[in-house]
């Protein structure tokens, strides 16, 4: 599938982007492009993979001249380029927008125009029922992803949906980490709050299952199992021979939920349980409105959406399991300093 084909990764220099590399720079892919605007991080990736296969481009999703440029001549593309950070999100929402959602317009509009044959778009469990600009802005993305889906026969446009990457920069597993070293009080927003707990790993995977298997405008989901923060914190201090650190709860922050979901009720409804994954068809109904307004569905009445309070639910024994397959927990438990999952 791969052999000589050029795949480009939009704002490939995140953690996604380096799990893809670490995983197909070795493949009989022709080319491996990143698109994006942060030309330090480009010019560490040169170094650290020194691959002839690996081209950067400096441009940003925002600039459709800028991604034309690096989607010519490519075959697939992964579209990771995007603001994920909730605060910042909250603080400038309509960079959010321009980027989450003008940005995938542009690059989906490229995709088109140059004939590129599958392009996967990556969001978040923030897009469902969002409360958060962050989230709102990729619910947004991924109707734009839906509508964009039908206008083409040759590129084949889908998306996944993932919820929080474990110990990814600047999340809670490398937070409580450096607490706990640092001999600091480990701030619990909500004991009860859930997450579904995902690795790097499973994320690259569902996004190659898209990849490989996905139909126009289709979500991809990972059923994922989910813990309460104060499992994980619980988890993490006895790994880390902890167990009696000191825990504060400091409340709920801006923007946060206290639980999220995967898919909404409607989705569920229509979704195709594949065993591992779920898919969601899009709504291929055009603009009827007797649809719209005047009929209902049962089925949609008796579904339930799928979230991190409903799904299989860890306990501290299972938590600490999924921890140490953590390169990061495993070193930490070595007692090295890394840095997050990258
Ligand atoms: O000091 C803290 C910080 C976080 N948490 C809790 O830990 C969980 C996970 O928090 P993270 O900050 O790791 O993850 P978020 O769910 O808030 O969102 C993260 O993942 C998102 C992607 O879905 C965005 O990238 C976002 O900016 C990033 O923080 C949440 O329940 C949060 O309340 C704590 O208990 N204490």
């Amino acid at each position: 599938m791969f052999k000589d084909k050029i795949l480009l990764i939009t704002g490939g220099t995140g953690s996604f982007g380096n799990a893809v590399l670490r995983r197909f720079l070795e493949s009989d892919l022709r080319e491996i492009r990143i698109l994006s605007r942060d030309e330090k991080k480009q010019d560490d990736m040169r170094k650290k993979y020194n691959n002839t296969k690996l081209k950067f481009h400096i441009g940003d999703v925002r600039d459709y001249n800028s991604v034309l440029n690096a989607v010519r001549g490519v075959d697939f593309i992964f579209h990771a380029a995007a603001l994920k950070q909730v605060p910042s999100c909250e603080f400038y929402p309509l960079e959010a927008a321009k980027t989450n959602v003008l940005g995938t317009e542009n690059t989906l509009e490229a995709a088109i125009n140059c004939g590129v044959k599958r392009v996967v778009c990556l969001s978040t469990d923030k897009a469902v029922y969002p409360i958060n600009a962050m989230g709102i802005s990729k619910a947004l993305m991924e109707k734009v992803v839906v509508a964009k889906s039908r206008l083409s026969d040759q590129t084949v446009i889908c998306a996944t949906r993932y919820g929080n990457v474990m110990a990814s920069r600047g999340s809670v597993i490398p937070l409580f980490t450096n607490q706990i070293r640092a001999g600091q009080p480990i701030t619990i927003t909500d004991p009860e709050m859930t997450r579904f707990m995902m690795t790097l790993n499973d994320a690259v995977d569902l996004v190659l299952y898209a990849f490989e298997h996905g139909s126009p405008g289709e979500i991809f989901v990972q059923k994922a199992p989910a813990a309460t923060i104060k499992t994980l914190a619980t988890a993490l201090t006895s790994l880390l021979d902890a167990p009696d650190h000191p825990i504060h709860t400091i409340g709920t922050r801006h923007g946060e939920k206290l639980f999220e979901a995967l898919l909404s009720r409607e989705e569920m409804a229509a979704a195709e349980d594949l065993g591992g994954y779920f898919r969601v068809p899009p709504d291929l109904r055009d603009l009827n409105y007797s649809k719209f307004f005047e009929e209902g569905e049962v089925r949609i009445s008796e579904a339930q959406d799928y979230n991190s309070h409903n799904t299989t639910r860890l306990d501290v024994e299972g938590m600490q399991m999924l921890l140490k397959k953590l390169r990061f927990v495993q070193a930490t438990m070595r007692g090295e300093h890394v840095e997050p999952e990258e």
